[in-house]
């Protein structure tokens, strides 16, 4: 990876102009969105900074993004290994990375923070960044559930902020959604919609309402996957099969939330179920809260509805 401060000796002013294409992306977070995010911004031709807490995790970040792209060349140059490896090495090439986020966001277009999903911590991060940035700069959080409009509440730039909402995993999931807040420009709306084509996205518009429009389907529906499975209807194998071969689903409601993660899901329906108690859809599940507290969560831990230890 190279170093910041080469991607800083850019000449950049700290009042430039609206107008221009976003070229300097700024990523915060290089954890699994993140280093997903980083990755498609420079295959598109974009200069990368990715913001970690540490150069460990920086190193985890860049590996991740290494392998990644190495899967899209061994598709994508099939025919010419070696057009491959370059487009392997020139990519990799246009990402620097920090650990220090006033740094990183000092040259940036747009940044977009997948950090924690906690909104303290979002709304620190970006009242820093909004102290850091150009004036230029364009605010996005990858949020899954939390309301843009409060993490954007410290920054001054709201006009220049908005959401934009990847799916896992980042190179393959086809789908952003672009979200504007009642603050968003038209002219920052704009140019997200622009620079999430640029980065070979489909995008949708959304408001800025819990879990958008693909979570707010979504979660309904792995809480009642897993009300099913309570009230003993079928297996979570039987479930699986039955959405995936009766609906043409990808993975069922398990596959996918070990896949993403149950403390992430867990976080997701007990702060919904706490602005929304009335709602039924979104009643904490004890199944899963008592898996989140064994440390069931998932792939990432090994373990969740079904093993992944390596036997
Ligand atoms: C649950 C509710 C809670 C929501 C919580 C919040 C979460 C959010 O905010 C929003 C979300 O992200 S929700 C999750 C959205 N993601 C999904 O629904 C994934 C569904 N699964 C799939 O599409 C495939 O199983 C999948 C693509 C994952 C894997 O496909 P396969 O099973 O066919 O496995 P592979 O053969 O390994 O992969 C297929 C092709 O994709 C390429 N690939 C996979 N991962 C990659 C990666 N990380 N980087 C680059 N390429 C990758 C792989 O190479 C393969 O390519 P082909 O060889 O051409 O087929
Ligand atoms: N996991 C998923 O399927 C999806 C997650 N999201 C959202 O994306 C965001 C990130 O999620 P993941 O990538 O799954 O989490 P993750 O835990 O894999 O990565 C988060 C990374 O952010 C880093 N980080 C934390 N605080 C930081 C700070 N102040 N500065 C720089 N880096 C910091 C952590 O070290 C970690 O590596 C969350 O808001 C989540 O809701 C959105 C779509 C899908």
């Amino acid at each position: 990876m190279a170093a910041v401060s080469q991607v800083l000796k850019r000449s950049f002013s700290s009042s430039s102009p609206m107008a221009g294409a976003i070229k300097n992306v700024t990523v915060i977070g290089g954890g699994l969105m993140g280093s997903g995010i980083a990755q498609i911004a420079a295959a598109a031709g974009q200069k990368v900074v990715l913001v970690e807490t540490n150069e460990k995790l920086l190193q985890g970040a860049n590996s991740r993004i290494n392998e990644s792209l190495k899967r899209v060349a061994k598709k994508q140059f099939k025919e010419n290994p070696s057009a491959g490896e370059s487009f392997v090495q020139e990519t990799m090439g246009r990402i620097s990375g920090t650990t220090n986020p006033s740094e990183g966001a000092a040259s940036a277009d747009l940044i977009v923070e997948a950090i924690v999903e906690n909104m303290g911590i979002k709304q620190k991060l970006f009242a820093t960044l909004d102290e850091a940035a150009p004036k230029h700069t364009i605010f996005a959080s990858n949020t899954s559930s939390l309301s843009i409009t409060e993490i954007a509440s410290q920054c001054q730039r709201k006009d220049k902020f908005g959401g934009l909402h990847f799916f896992n995993p980042v190179p393959v999931m086809k789908l952003l959604e672009v979200v504007r807040t009642n603050d968003t420009s038209d002219e920052t709306y704009k140019k997200m919609m622009e620079w999430g084509q640029e980065v070979g996205k489909t995008c949708i518009t959304c408001k800025d309402t819990p879990g958008f429009v693909v979570n707010r389907l979504l979660v309904p529906q792995l809480a009642e996957a897993i009300r099913m499975l309570e009230r003993g209807d079928a297996s979570p194998r039987d479930i699986d099969t039955a959405m995936k071969l009766g609906a043409g689903h990808p993975m069922g409601p398990f596959e996918l939330a070990d896949y993403v993660g149950h403390d992430t899901t867990k976080f997701i329906i007990d702060g919904w179920h706490e602005k929304m108690p009335e709602n039924p859809l979104f009643k904490p599940s004890e199944l899963l809260n008592k898996m989140v507290k064994e440390g069931k969560l998932g792939v990432k831990s090994g373990e969740g509805f079904y093993s992944y230890k390596k036997k």
